[in-house]
């Protein structure tokens, strides 16, 4: 079996970016088509069990209007060391020309975890993004779903 044909081509979207720490790569998608480029942590960081650090990856972007991008975990470190971010996904407004950073934690019970500097430790997802327009109303217009929520489905 091959993967479904793609939709009619998307161009790719031009982001900018700036190597705040010259000797870190750049950020890149470890296979064409991945939905996410990784990043990689420009200091080293011990976190004991439960611990967590914000962290820079000497790496900051421009992508046009109508952007945005998230910083998600890396499953891979997340179910060998429990590492994650508090915040995931992180959200880099397209605006943002500071220094993307990494709320990392350990979410170990027992072990340490150490990061080493150039360890690619998460990875941005870049979207399209909608405005809203927020209006205000007395009431909404009612729907199959109502008000029900948390579980109204069943299990
Ligand atoms: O994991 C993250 C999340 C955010 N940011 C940067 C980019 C983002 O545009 C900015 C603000 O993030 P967010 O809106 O999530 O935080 P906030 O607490 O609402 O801060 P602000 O008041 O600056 O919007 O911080 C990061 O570098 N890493
Ligand atoms: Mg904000």
């Amino acid at each position: 079996m091959t993967a479904p044909a793609a939709p009619p081509a998307s161009a790719e979207v031009e982001i900018l970016i700036r190597r705040l720490d010259p000797d870190l790569p750049p950020p890149a998608y470890a296979l064409p088509g991945d939905a996410g480029a990784d990043l990689r942590c420009a200091v080293d960081v011990e976190l004991a069990p439960g611990e967590r650090a914000v962290v820079p990856t000497g790496l900051a972007i421009a992508m046009p209007a109508g952007y945005a991008a998230f910083v998600h975990p890396r499953s891979g470190l997340a179910a060998r060391y429990g590492v994650s971010l508090v915040n995931t996904p992180g959200t880099i407004d397209s605006g943002y020309r500071g220094e993307i950073k990494l709320i990392i934690v350990n979410l170990d019970r027992a072990r340490p975890v150490t990061l080493s500097r150039g360890d690619r430790v998460a990875q941005l997802v870049v979207q399209r993004v909608e405005q809203a327009r927020f209006v205000e109303v007395e009431q909404l217009p009612p729907s199959e779903r109502g008000e029900g929520g948390h579980g109204s489905t069943g299990r």
